[in-house]
């Protein structure tokens, strides 16, 4: 027997390792086996790195041996005399490295299906990959379009990914999730098996809503009136083609009790549908539900051991198994990139699913929890939107906080919620029955984990009759004639769950646990829908609701500096459903992220940056005023400020300020949209977030200050004439019609080349500058307001202090109609301004306003950057289940 065997993997980027286990000495009638054998060729993970399982059907080849692989093309690199592809098949988040004479190479591309054979060889040394297979012979299995192939070795977003869910599976990573899916399947067999546990199939259709929440899917077999008028097609009996409305189920829970007592203990896992609103990274309409009832138990703790046994079973043999070392080895290196961009690193992994290992979980009351979200809350250790209370459940940012605090990393059971909280079939908990409060409380639970939050959830039966009716009437389930204990009405849908209290009942309780979360849980995924092979969920659109929100922030100015800081989780400011139903997911701009999102972020952005900075930035244009009145002189910033209140009153800080809330808005929208547009065209998004395209981003940013300043100018114009020392101008009506009168239309736009000259080159400098320092302070570029914030703020300076000789002539024609003197008043160009300045002051002239013009670029940018990448991370989350 030889020694472990060390397989360096190829392309491997961290020092990572699989261990192999020892390969078998080879016997000459598996040898014969293997080659009349009609199975399947080896796999490339059982060549590269062979489990015991593979090990013992014998596919690990021995140098020389002559063997076929079957698989995809990954990439095909040609050299004069010789060329490389790299075939995948699924198996292996590594590919096989195949060696080819040059013409063997031509047909081949990217996504082709071939069987090669060829000779087993080791690499020579110091190559990436142990082994490699010498071609002799290539079979191409099937058509390709290698030119429109949209898999190309290339970066891709994951919402571009979803736009192709029956090709996105041949992603390494993708291909890692599939088979983490069928492992923790069988890891849970294994472990309901060995406990004795039943595996049923109960029924996907059904009558009844389980969990009375009227998020069901009503079956229809006439398409045209399906979803349309729900209501009448379904009272039309010949549309009804089981007689009575049925409906995909919510949960398999009913039938499960049903079932649990017949055989004691019973477990599916079966698809699930809920019409719910399901654009956030948690929810889907169409799921899997994990869930198990068991008869014959008293106490909830039992059924939380159960929940918590099992998933310690499952991180147990995941973290030894090959997948587990492939998706620790993916966080590690970078593999999990294109199909899953998540934070979650192998650090965080590992320890997910040491906090699933470690035990026992924590369990606390809902009661309890109230108590703590309350201290935490008082004790501010934590800003909740919502107030913590009894009665109101628990909102998605107290789960979080739950999740993260009380469990300290590991899962956490919050156990009886109030009765009113919980659907109909749940039994009052112990403590509740044992108290005067009897019933206030139910014995269940909700299992919580970082991130996720809720994972699973279970109860005792109420398994008595008499308070089963009790609690179906106080929820107003309808029984169709008044009840007696005794009636039986044959056609109401859940009379067959009240026979299960009635012969022969018996105390009982289960849980269900949502699937595809724990696959995203343990693999890291932040969102359940690169997890499923194709998501199903509402699609989402821009909500008017939306709008409102953005507003709200804006005018509630410590909630928006709060949310630009980060302290506050944006979502969290949204109307109290919608707090359960949106979250954040940011990712990077996606190809078909909407024109209206991006103009809608852009405005948001514009109005903050110009109403914060307001102030200072009408110190900058009155110190840019050639030849002021001599009340209008100032020394500095500080005193600037203190003359203005002091002689003009403090609000005269911000007069025009209307103006800009005007312009700034659809200004900024043209502006952003332009420039995503633009650097879109430019293949400015190509090669995802780690390329770096600065002269893209140049680009786009000039073209979008050409659009934006268009729409900007007139009303730049009149904010400059409303923040002078001495304006007549009572509104930003009077201003307007006054200008106009006197000066004509012209005057809104003889500074607008000016502008140009001045903002095209601010722009390019600033975007370059804002691309360059995020790259590099935010290489994986997720939402992060601290770098939005600090690159904006840098690169606003760095563009503002270069261009400030522009601004100063900018200045001088945008208020040139106010001067006293006819040299000034009649300046009629760029030129002439700059020629002015430079006889009255010299180059000095040219930076006067400097130090104001950076102290409110600065911030400006920062705001504006914070906001629109908030505003953007908003939609993304938004656009997420398209
Ligand atoms: N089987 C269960 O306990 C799951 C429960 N019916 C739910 O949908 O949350």
């Amino acid at each position: 027997m030889g020694r472990p065997l060390l397989l360096r993997l190829r392309a491997s980027r961290s020092p990572l390792q699989l261990r192999c286990p020892e390969p078998c000495v080879q016997a000459a009638w598996l040898q014969k086996v293997r080659r009349s054998s009609t199975l399947p060729q080896p796999s490339i993970a059982s060549l590269l790195a062979p489990s015991p399982a593979s090990a013992h059907l014998r596919t690990t080849p021995s140098v020389g041996e002559t063997i076929t692989v079957n698989g995809f093309v990954r990439t095909v690199r040609k050299q004069k005399r010789i060329a490389f592809a790299a075939v995948g098949d699924g198996s292996s988040l590594e590919s096989l490295q195949v060696v080819l004479n040059p013409e063997q190479a031509d047909g081949l591309s990217t996504g082709i299906a071939v069987a090669i054979t060829g000779q087993w060889k080791e690499s020579p040394s110091g190559k990436e990959q142990t082994y490699e297979l010498q071609a002799e012979q290539i079979r191409i299995l099937g058509q390709n379009d290698a030119t429109t192939y949209p898999l190309q070795k290339k970066y891709h977003t994951t919402e571009f990914l979803r736009t192709l869910p029956h090709l996105r599976p041949r992603l390494p990573f993708n291909s890692l999730i599939l088979r983490l899916r069928s492992q923790v399947i069988s890891q849970i067999t294994n472990f309901f098996a060995r406990q004795d546990f039943v595996q049923t199939h109960p029924p996907i259709i059904t009558s009844s809503d389980c969990e009375g929440a009227g998020e069901v899917f009503t079956i229809s077999t006439n398409p045209i009136s399906s979803g349309v008028d729900k209501q009448s097609s379904l009272s039309r009996r010949d549309d009804q083609f089981f007689q009575s409305p049925k409906y995909l189920t919510v949960s398999t829970q009913l039938h499960l009790e049903a079932l649990a007592q017949s055989v004691g203990k019973v477990w599916t896992l079966s698809p699930t549908f809920r019409a719910e609103k399901s654009d956030t990274p948690r929810h889907l309409s169409e799921f899997y539900m994990l869930e198990a009832e068991v008869a014959f138990v008293e106490k909830l703790d039992q059924i939380m051991d159960l929940v918590e046994n099992m998933l310690r079973e499952v991180a147990r043999s995941l973290k030894a198994s090959r997948v587990g070392q492939e998706l620790l080895h993916a966080r590690g290196s970078g593999w999990d990139e294109e199909s899953s961009e998540s934070s979650v690193t192998q650090e965080i992994l590992a320890k997910r699913w040491q906090g699933f290992i470690d035990g026992p979980w924590r369990r606390i009351t809902y009661t309890e929890a109230i108590k703590i979200l309350t201290a935490a809350m008082v004790q501010r250790k934590v800003i909740f939107e919502f107030t913590p209370c009894f009665e109101s459940g628990l909102q998605a940012e107290h789960e979080k906080f739950l999740a993260e605090n009380v469990g300290l990393g590991g899962p956490v059971f919050i156990t009886d919620y109030p009765r009113r909280l919980k659907p109909f079939y749940m039994a009052p908990s112990i403590e509740s029955l044992e108290n005067t409060n009897a019933g206030a409380t139910v014995a269940c639970f909700d299992l919580l984990v970082p991130e996720v939050c809720e994972l699973a959830g279970g109860s005792m039966r109420e398994h008595r009759l008499r308070e089963l009716l009790e609690s179906m009437d106080d929820r107003g389930l309808k029984r169709p004639v008044a009840n007696h204990l005794d009636d039986q009405i044959s056609d109401w849908p859940l009379q067959w769950y009240l026979d299960l209290r009635r012969y022969g009942s018996v105390p009982h309780g289960g849980f269900g646990l949502g699937f595809d979360r724990l696959l995203g849980y343990l693999s890291g995924v932040s969102n359940i829908r690169e997890i499923v092979a194709k998501p199903r969920s509402k699609s989402p659109r821009i909500h008017p609701s939306t709008y409102k929100q953005l507003l709200h922030c804006l005018t509630n100015t410590t909630l928006a500096a709060r949310i630009l800081w980060g302290e506050v989780d944006f979502m969290a400011t949204h109307e109290r459903t919608a707090v359960e139903e949106v979250e954040h997911d940011y990712e990077s701009l996606p190809p078909n992220f909407s024109l209206s999102a991006n103009m809608l972020a852009g405005a948001f952005a514009g109005i903050a940056e110009h109403s914060v900075m307001y102030p200072i930035d009408l110190l900058k244009t009155r110190m840019q005023v050639v030849n002021p009145s001599p009340t209008a002189v100032y020394t500095g910033i500080s005193n600037a400020m203190i003359t203005i209140s002091r002689v003009e009153g403090f609000r005269t800080l911000w007069r025009g300020l209307s103006s800009v809330v005007l312009g700034a808005g659809p200004a900024h929208a043209v502006y952003f949209a332009s420039y995503e547009a633009v650097k879109h065209a430019m293949g400015g998004n190509d090669g995802g977030k780690h390329e770096h395209h600065p002269l893209a981003a140049a680009v786009s940013g000039a073209s979008a200050t050409i659009a934006s300043d268009a729409l900007m100018n007139p009303f730049d114009v009149i904010k400059q004439r409303m923040q002078l020392h001495g304006s007549v101008y009572k509104s930003l009506g009077h201003c307007a019609k006054t200008v106009f009168r006197t000066e004509g239309f012209t005057a809104f736009y003889v500074s607008y080349p000016t502008t140009l000259c001045m903002t095209v080159p601010f722009t390019a400098l600033q975007f370059m500058a804002y691309e360059s320092i995020s790259k590099t302070m935010n290489p994986t570029g997720r939402y992060d307001p601290y770098t939005h914030c600090t690159a904006g703020g840098l690169a606003g300076g760095f563009a503002a202090g270069f261009t400030t000789p522009l601004d100063v002539i900018k200045t001088l024609l945008q208020t040139r109609g106010s001067a006293t003197e006819p040299e000034l008043r009649n300046v009629s160009g760029l030129w002439q301004a700059a020629t002015i300045i430079k006889r009255r002051d010299g180059y000095g002239g040219f930076f006067r306003g400097l130090k104001p013009r950076i102290i409110t670029t600065m911030p400006s940018t920062a705001i504006c950057w914070s906001a629109y990448e908030m505003a953007k991370a908003f939609f993304i989350a938004r656009n997420e289940a398209r």
